[in-house]
């Protein structure tokens, strides 16, 4: 079932929580809302779970608006990132609560109760644990029991609310291919809350990057990474340097260097600031009338397969990070205290 958000505004008092926010989620897609602590993205999903409701806006579920339908029809499967499961109840219990508080006419039988949970059991792979109760669990368990809740009620959609937010990286990491694997088996709109960037990269079919109340991009991962559009998307994903200068004819003045920037052919002696991700740096070794930004290499350190050089600019407090293969680096034999020049081989650049 598809999900329309539209024209979604709200207000805490002063503060805006939402500014008209617009988002269509199709069927079948597995959506990350991604942004920085407090930039509204719980405050969305609890307004198209029907938790909260808009100021104005309004949510439509298969093209029809569902904002004055009640949460238990709206067929929302809900999990929260603290795992609201019932203590005092069994994990069997806990999965089939939904279906044994439906009105009479609509709850299965004590038969059909019992085939439902075991086979959603199954499917999260943890029917072996039906009689435990939830303090006996991992937190990894815990989750996926609370989602086997959620889809016990055959929702049409699936919230999740920082799903693995509390949970150790390693099982994070292995309980986001799982949501990935039964997702797709379910054909359901998924959407999930995040602010780890690589969580919502590696998960989604597409990325929407929230900033304060705003929606700054929707885009794939692949979009999101390789072309922000905005100076906070490209911050938000990832290591970054910034670089300001001055934008005229096709040119960033920075420094004594001028970066071509094919993109602003027309800027005239215009403020700039050009956005380059550390390995988008060439590193050389420093000869005089070179082309480039002089630095002065501070700190190396390796890791992995690369070396990161931290690079300090006359005039600016900001190291600039950049980063090469080890490979490169030895051959190169870099010391610390030496001065070199950077170059990036790639840039974004807005005016500002
Ligand atoms: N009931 C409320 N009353 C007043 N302010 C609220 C209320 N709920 C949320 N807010 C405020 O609205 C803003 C957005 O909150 P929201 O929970 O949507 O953020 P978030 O992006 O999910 O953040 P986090 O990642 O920290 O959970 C925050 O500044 C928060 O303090």
């Amino acid at each position: 079932m598809s999900i329309e958000v539209k024209n979604v505004h709200k207000q805490f008092g002063s503060f805006t929580a939402l500014n008209n926010v617009n988002l269509h989620i199709e069927t079948g897609e597995l959506v990350a809302l991604l942004g920085p602590s407090g930039c509204g993205k719980t405050t969305l999903l609890r307004i198209i779970a029907g938790l909260e409701t808009p100021d104005t806006g309004s949510i439509l579920f298969a093209g029809e608006d569902s904002t004055d339908v009640h949460v238990r029809q709206r067929q929302v499967g809900f999990v929260f990132q603290h795992y609201a499961l019932f203590r005092h109840m069994t994990v069997f219990e806990n999965v089939a609560f939904g279906l044994r508080v439906r009105p009479r006419k609509l709850r299965p039988s004590e038969a059909q109760i019992q085939e439902k949970v075991h086979s959603l059991l199954n499917l999260v792979q943890l029917d072996w644990l039906a009689d435990r109760y939830p303090s006996q669990l991992s937190g990894g368990q815990r989750q996926r029991i609370a989602l086997a809740r959620a889809l016990a009620v055959e929702p049409r959609v699936l919230l999740l609310d920082e799903p693995f937010g509390a949970l150790d990286a390693k099982v994070r990491k292995e309980l986001r291919r799982w949501l990935r694997r039964l997702h797709d088996d379910l054909h359901v709109a998924s959407v999930f809350v995040t602010h780890d960037q690589e969580e919502a990269l590696e998960v989604a079919d597409r990325v929407v990057l929230m900033n304060a109340g705003n929606i700054e991009q929707v885009g794939t991962p692949r979009e999101v990474w390789q072309s922000p559009a905005t100076p906070f998307v490209y911050g938000f994903l990832g290591d970054v340097n910034q670089f300001n200068g001055v934008a005229d004819r096709g040119g960033l003045r920075i420094d004594d260097y001028t970066l071509p920037v094919p993109a602003h052919p027309d800027a005239s002696n215009a403020k700039a600031v050009a956005y380059v991700r550390p390995h988008e740096l060439d590193v050389e070794r420093y000869r005089p009338g070179d082309a480039g930004i002089v630095v002065k290499l501070s700190r190396v350190y390796l890791a992995g397969p690369s070396a990161y050089l931290e690079l300090d600019r006359a005039g600016h407090d900001i190291p600039i990070e950049a980063e090469i293969p080890v490979a490169a680096f030895q051959a190169l034999d870099f010391k610390e205290g030496e001065t070199l020049v950077v170059r990036p081989r790639s840039a974004q650049v807005f005016l500002t």
